[in-house]
């Protein structure tokens, strides 16, 4: 453990401390927690009367975690923060995050196992660019700016295939994440287009030759990316003399269309002609039905990335209508040729067909579909682990390969799996205790980025506000975009005290618990300029401590907090980790794996830890088998965290390997023996006030917990058995969103977000693209502070009600049939949970 970083939580520097020290607000938190403990060694009776009396303000001694759930009799608010008056909740109950736990089968640590160190994913020492047929150009260019010498296993096995002009039939290139696809066929575009470049008349003026399609923006934008580095380069002949000097790639202009600019701009773009455009299928569509300027009838490439994720947005229809639209420009085109109306002069190969290449990480049932509609008697090219001949490198027809195609998905051999079993309560102390490990193994100077997943946006805005805002300096925030935006005055005040937390641009955020962290957050709901800056910034940061670069202001390490919508293609530099602290919604095994290939990509290593209720436990198993590619995945899994026999030989094989809950925990807050436990109850309850500080932040943590259950319920039917919201421990799970109201309560507060609208017709809110529908966005009551509570039970939502009723009912049917769930044991357990199932989908009873 850094301790540097870690805040030397583990070091006892054996200081006399009294009374006096425990209320000292100087030096790090965790140095006046041991002074509070060095103070209740001291007085016995002290410590008991401050045991009873869970004061939040008074600085005093924290007990150890009682086994009973206690009475908060005075929530913090300070006498100068008139907005806590308002937020002034009604007594609290505070239970232990310690006790009344379910308990659960704790992983076996699997100490033996090993992580292959040989990457699935990693270039190939055996090949070269120059052996697969890559122009002497591109080879060189390569190796000397982008710094790639050797082509990975996919590179290597579509290469040759779409590099030769023997022979143009249409591919279908599947391989692992981070492996390296897009090289792959943007180099054979640009070595196909480069000999253009000797014809006299050739310039942007001839037109679109290629087309890229991205389901997202983000996607569009890191490809064109790729595409101008390659482009910029000096692809010059190495002979000097005069007609071979001219920057063969002068012409060779890249766009990207992604309805990012106005249609007139993008027009006047297409107009003067962009020979390589990258686009979002929905904004290249619009272009060909309505732009007469786009000159694509001799369009030679279309390329399809993501086709998997191409299908699950929807775009079948979209890619129809562009593929008869260009069938349709090039008739035009072909047309005004033959009756001698076309300016070219001469020299263009209209024999020459369109060659149309399909990317995906998976050949699931819709990607075949897509792919019988769009290529035309394709390769199915896979990369291939040992060096075989390139006939045999997995180059098979389509349909020899789609009549056995399981969904057999897998990570990246290099990669480091985990999961641990996290019992509902302690989920938010868990993710900061794993963040704060993962940060502090991180190497000095080196930087370290992680990625963590969430269920829905408003929980990644609930998170990333409260890790930015939240402090362990008692009665401080730090200052975070939140200050910034509401334009909170004390917000200066506090970032001079406090050593740095502050936010800059609204864009990152500082955590006091995460120290020289800047924290990100993407999701679907943020505006386009935003979501860019955040990719952008998240990319480019951390900037390497160097020996003159120690400023706080530029933090080493970055955490992302984020929806399913950076699962996909997105290729951040460095990523060391990834946390799935909600796991997939939708996508299943397939969507997991997208999420883990954020890290360990082009050979590098990475961790990809999940995290685990007690009642998902058999997900493990499930998620498992399905990268195995096993038939029937799941069924003969029931019951297992992933047995011992997968472990056995399984490595590289998607086997996961179990770590402790308490294990994350002491290793994030350190300390002996249990000390962890008093120091993870100190930061949920510093979560816990700064939720009771405002109405706004009690406002998201509402929204996001409600907003997550939604998320659960849209688990499909046939992961039900695993994920049911009938599961859930619903005190518990409110109680990982830093809420000490239990649920019922929830709904019941005055200003609380709704499960559902008046009619109790909104479908869920958030999908696993992490996006909120429109029509199931939280509903929020803007009363507050204007003193009017007349009416709040008239105006209760009739869904509201009937979900109390429901949990009431239900409390009644465990009563009656004593049936325990395996998830709970306490009161606010839901046994039978149809009804609220269908409550929180806002169906009717
Ligand atoms: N031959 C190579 N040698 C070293 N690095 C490479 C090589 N080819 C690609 N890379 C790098 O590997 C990373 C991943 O590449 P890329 O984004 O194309 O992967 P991908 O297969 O499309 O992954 P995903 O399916 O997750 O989108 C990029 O940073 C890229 O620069």
């Amino acid at each position: 453990m850094d301790d540097d970083l870690i805040l030397n939580l583990a070091v006892d520097d054996g200081r006399k401390v009294n009374s006096k020290a425990s209320v000292n607000k100087g030096g790090r938190w965790t140095d006046r927690l041991k002074a509070k403990r060095g103070a209740k060694r001291k007085s016995r009776s002290d410590e008991k009367t401050s045991a009873k009396a869970v004061s939040n303000d008074d600085g005093a001694a924290r007990p150890s975690p009682a086994k009973k759930p206690r009475r908060d009799p005075a929530p913090p608010s300070k006498p100068d923060h008139p907005k806590s008056q308002a937020a002034r909740p009604q007594p609290q109950f505070i239970s232990s995050l310690f006790t009344s736990n379910p308990r659960v089968e704790a992983p076996v640590a699997d100490h033996n196992h090993k992580v292959p160190q040989q990457p699935s994913n990693a270039p190939l020492d055996s090949s070269t660019f120059a052996g697969l047929g890559l122009s002497p150009l591109l080879v060189s260019h390569l190796t000397t700016k982008m710094h790639i010498s050797a082509p990975t296993s996919i590179q290597k096995a579509a290469l040759p295939a779409l590099l030769s002009s023997s022979h143009s039939r249409d591919l279908f290139i599947q391989a692992q994440t981070g492996s390296g696809k897009t090289l792959s066929f943007l180099l054979p575009i640009i070595q196909d287009l480069l000999p253009l470049s000797s014809l006299s008349w050739i310039d942007r003026s001839i037109g679109t030759l290629a087309i890229i399609i991205a389901p997202t923006r983000e996607l569009a934008k890191q490809i064109s990316d790729v595409l101008e580095a390659l482009l910029q380069m000096r692809l010059r002949p190495e002979r000097d003399d005069e007609a071979s000097s001219a920057r063969m790639t002068r012409w060779l202009v890249s766009g990207v269309l992604t309805g990012g600019s106005t249609r007139t701009h993008e027009k006047a773009r297409l107009r003067k002609g962009l020979p390589i455009l990258v686009a979002t299928p929905g904004r290249l569509l619009d272009h060909l039905q309505n732009t007469t300027s786009f000159n694509v009838g001799k369009c030679r490439w279309l390329v399809l990335d993501e086709a998997d994720r191409l299908m699950e947005l929807g775009f079948e229809e979209t890619i129809r209508g562009i593929v008869k639209g260009l069938d349709g420009r090039r008739g035009l085109a072909l047309q005004a040729f033959r009756e001698g109306k076309s300016l070219e002069a001469g020299g263009w190969d209209w024999e020459r067909r369109r060659r149309t290449v399909l990317c995906s990480a998976t050949i699931r049932e819709d990607v075949q579909k897509l792919a019988g509609t769009t290529l035309l008697d394709p390769l199915v090219v896979k990369p291939t682990e040992s060096d075989i001949p390139p006939e045999d490198k997995a180059a098979v027809g389509l349909d020899g390969v789609s009549s056995k195609a399981t969904e057999k998905f897998t990570p990246p051999s290099q990669l480091s799996q985990k999961y641990v079993v996290v019992p509902l309560k302690l989920r938010l102390v868990a993710l900061v205790a794993l963040l704060r490990q993962l940060l502090g193994q991180a190497q000095k100077g080196r930087g370290c980025k992680i990625i963590v997943f969430l269920s829905c946006t408003d929980s990644v805005d609930f998170h990333w506000r409260l890790l930015g805002d939240a402090s362990m300096e008692e009665g401080e925030e730090s200052k975070s975009s939140s200050d910034e935006e509401s334009g909170d005055e004390e917000g200066s005040e506090r970032d001079v005290k406090s050593e740095a937390k502050g936010s800059n641009d609204g864009i990152a955020s500082r955590s006091s618990l995460l120290p020289d962290t800047s924290l990100f957050r993407l999701h679907g709901s943020l505006p386009l300029a935003t979501r860019q800056a955040t990719v952008r910034q998240f990319s480019s940061s951390p900037k390497p401590h160097s020996s003159t670069n120690t400023s706080p202001s530029s933090p080493q390490y970055s955490v992302l907090l984020c929806t399913s919508v950076a699962s996909r293609g997105l290729d951040l530099p460095l990523v060391r980790a990834v946390i799935q602290c909600d796991l997939p919604t939708e996508g299943g095994a397939t969507e997991y794996v997208h999420r883990v290939g954020r890290t360990a990509r082009a050979g590098r290593g990475g961790e990809a830890w999940a995290f685990v209720g007690p009642s998902e436990l058999e997900w493990v198993g499930w998620v498992e088998a399905r990268m195995r590619g096993e038939e029937g995945a799941g069924e003969k899994e029931k019951g297992k965290g992933g047995s011992k026999g997968d472990k056995e030989g399984g490595e590289g094989k998607g086997q996961m390997v179990g770590v402790k809950v308490e294990e994350v925990l002491r290793g994030g807050f350190g300390g002996k023996g249990r000390e962890y436990e008093q120091r993870a109850t100190e930061v949920q309850l510093v979560f816990e006030r700064w939720v009771l500080r405002k109405h706004e932040n009690a406002e998201l943590a509402r929204k996001a917990y409600l907003s997550h259950m939604r998320a659960y319920a849209t688990h499909p039917s046939d992961e039900k058995h695993i994920f049911h919201i009938r599961h859930l421990h619903i005190g518990h799970l409110a109680k990982s969103f830093a809420l000490r109201e239990a649920p019922t309560a929830v709904s019941h507060k005055k200003g609380s977000s709704k499960l559902s609208n008046a009619k109790g017709k909104s479908r869920p809110s958030s999908n696993a693209r992490g996006n909120s529908t429109p029509s199931a966005k939280v509903k929020t009551r803007a009363r507050e502070g204007k003193g009017d509570s007349s009416g709040e039970d008239d105006d209760e939502p009739e869904a509201e009600r009937r979900m109390r009723e429901a949990v009431r009912a239900q409390g009644r049917l465990s009563k009656k049939k004593g049936v325990l769930m395996s998830s709970g044991v306490s009161e606010f357990q839901v046994t039978a949970g149809n009804d609220l199932d269908a409550l929180v989908q806002g169906y009717r009873l």
